[in-house]
């Protein structure tokens, strides 16, 4: 596998031996995580979805297409599995994915790649999941005009047809498969929340993109609020990037703001919001619903700097002095050095995770925040980015990214057979990944580090099953909550003799 020639090289070459050896192939990755999750996952499976059709060896998951809706229980049964046999799904539409757009028939591979890390972070049985791709079509005219693209060669289907398409899935795979738990992964802003928000209460949904982002990066901010000093509900919030992550996070941080102490309405009102057309204002046209909570009064910032009309990231910072920046943009290199010099002038230790992925849409590389912020700068990434050296000094740099908590949330809500993924759930995931982390040694990273990620999954797991008691969505009640997660967790190792 190092001797592969590149990184993509490398994910064909373990995605091969998934293939041959699915026992070896997870072994491999537990006992290499830290070296093999940018290869499986995060940055390295971008490219191989933009390089799907073209690196095309065999099918892994299911494949259900919008031109024939009658065919998903047909497609179901090729699994050959019984309605007892399936813990998790993991779908997308991939029109979002990551940070680098619409893929088509390619996000399959998100979807693989996110049950790699299930099974290597948190032992999801690999036997009891599915990958599913939802094509809808795609709006990537290079992907339309490749005569290798396997996917359907249409734009992308939107309207009545994508939602009784949606609805069907939702009713396939919940009705053949009970237990499962329904993951959604990269669906573009305009349906993300709004699948959540309208079936959350019937099926047992969790988006990954708004629930699992948020719950890490109020992971990430708790670590860091110990540092800073700042209380939570003292918090000034600028979300640079106002889609699905980052409302989705304003959302948590916003709720956490409440839980110390703030009001409702002071909380809303210490978010900024920033998208394309600069600070989002009341009086603009065509904000989205979920952005609407957090948008200014307009005499408030009457007489802040426009630029082309629009007010900047850096009038915003220096304007508001937040203490948390946070990009979920896709812009790269949209926190500049005139932007973090800003925020350290206004707060004394900023806390600034640009968390677009893959590593070409980051915000800022945390060397250069470091750097630009003399040393004070509270840092997370999304990508996995070595420790930055500083005027002496270590920074390890805690990655914020979805993967840290959604494999230990996920076991949690299988071992507790949950109905749902509540907010009680996701809460008691961001604390028990905060509290496996002491942040008070200078330097030290906000989030436990990938090497660990399998340990820190069983205690964020017994942490979710007991919440899930709590809140009542429990079906299965074990006395021994840690003993359940630890038995329940999947091992590579050959059984009977037999391989794969
Ligand atoms: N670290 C993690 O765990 C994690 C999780 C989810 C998403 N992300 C990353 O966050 C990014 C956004 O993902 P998403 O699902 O929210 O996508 P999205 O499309 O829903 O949101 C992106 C938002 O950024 C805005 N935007 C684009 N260019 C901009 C610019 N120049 N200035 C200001 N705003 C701009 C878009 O209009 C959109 O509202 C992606 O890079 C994704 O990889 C990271
Ligand atoms: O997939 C990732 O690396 C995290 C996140 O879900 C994203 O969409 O960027
Ligand atoms: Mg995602």
């Amino acid at each position: 596998m190092r001797a592969q020639s590149s990184d993509l090289a490398k994910n064909v070459y373990l995605e091969q031996l998934h293939d041959r050896n699915e026992t070896l192939y997870f072994r491999v990755l537990v006992e290499h995580l830290a070296e093999l999750l940018p290869i499986v996952y995060d940055p390295t499976v971008g490219e191989a979805i933009e390089k799907y059709s073209h690196e095309y060896r065999c099918p892994r998951g299911i494949f259900l297409s919008i031109d024939r809706p009658d065919d998903m229980e047909k497609a179901f049964a090729t699994l050959q599995l019984g309605p007892e046999d399936v813990d998790l799904i993991v779908c997308t539409d991939a029109e979002e994915i990551l940070g680098i757009g619409d893929w088509g028939v390619g996000g399959i591979q998100i979807s693989v790649g996110k049950l790699a890390v299930y099974t290597a972070a948190a032992g999801i049985d690999p036997r009891r999941v599915v990958p599913v791709s939802l094509d809808v079509g795609t709006d990537r005219r290079s992907l339309l005009d490749d005569p290798l693209y396997l996917g359907n060669r249409h734009s992308r289907v939107r309207g009545a047809d994508y939602d009784a398409f949606i609805e069907s899935y939702l009713e396939t795979a919940s009705s053949t498969f009970p237990d499962a738990l329904l993951h959604f992964e990269d669906f573009g802003p305009s349906n993300a929340r709004r699948i959540l928000e309208q079936y959350g209460g019937r099926y047992r949904i969790f988006n990954d993109d708004m629930q699992g982002t948020g719950a890490i990066t109020l992971a990430a901010v708790l670590s860091a609020v110990k540092v800073s000093g700042v209380r939570m509900r003292d918090q000034k919030l600028v979300v640079f990037g106002a889609g699905t992550a980052g409302v989705g996070i304003a959302d948590q941080l916003r709720d956490a703001m409440v839980r110390d102490g703030a009001d409702s309405r002071q909380a809303a009102a210490q978010v900024w919001l920033i998208d394309k057309q600069g600070l989002l204002t009341r009086d603009m046209d065509g904000l989205r619903d979920f952005q609407q909570p957090y948008a200014r009064d307009p005499d408030e910032v009457a007489d802040w700097a426009r630029d082309d009309g629009a007010i900047s990231l850096l009038e915003t910072v220096r304007r508001v002095e937040p203490t948390i920046l946070l990009g979920t943009s896709t812009a790269h290199g949209a926190f500049t050095r005139e932007v973090v010099q800003s925020m350290s002038e206004g707060t004394e230790r900023p806390i600034i995770f640009p968390i677009s992925n893959p590593t070409s849409r980051i915000e800022a590389m945390p060397a250069d925040v470091i750097a630009w912020s003399g040393g004070k700068a509270l840092v997370a990434t999304g990508i996995p980015v070595p420790p930055v050296e500083y005027d002496g000094m270590t920074y390890e740099i805690g990655q914020a990214n979805n993967a840290l908590l959604y494999p230990g949330l996920g076991l949690g809500t299988i071992v507790s057979g949950a109905s749902q993924v509540t907010s009680g759930m996701l809460l008691a995931a961001a604390q028990a990944v905060a509290d496996q982390v002491d942040p008070s040694r200078p330097g030290a990273s906000l989030l436990p580090p990938v090497e660990s990620l399998r340990e820190s999954s069983a205690v964020t797991a017994t942490a979710v099953v007991k919440a899930a008691l709590d809140d009542g969505v429990a079906t299965s009640k074990p006395t021994d909550v840690s003993e359940a997660v630890r038995e329940a967790m999947w091992q590579p190792v050959y059984t009977d003799g037999a391989a794969a």
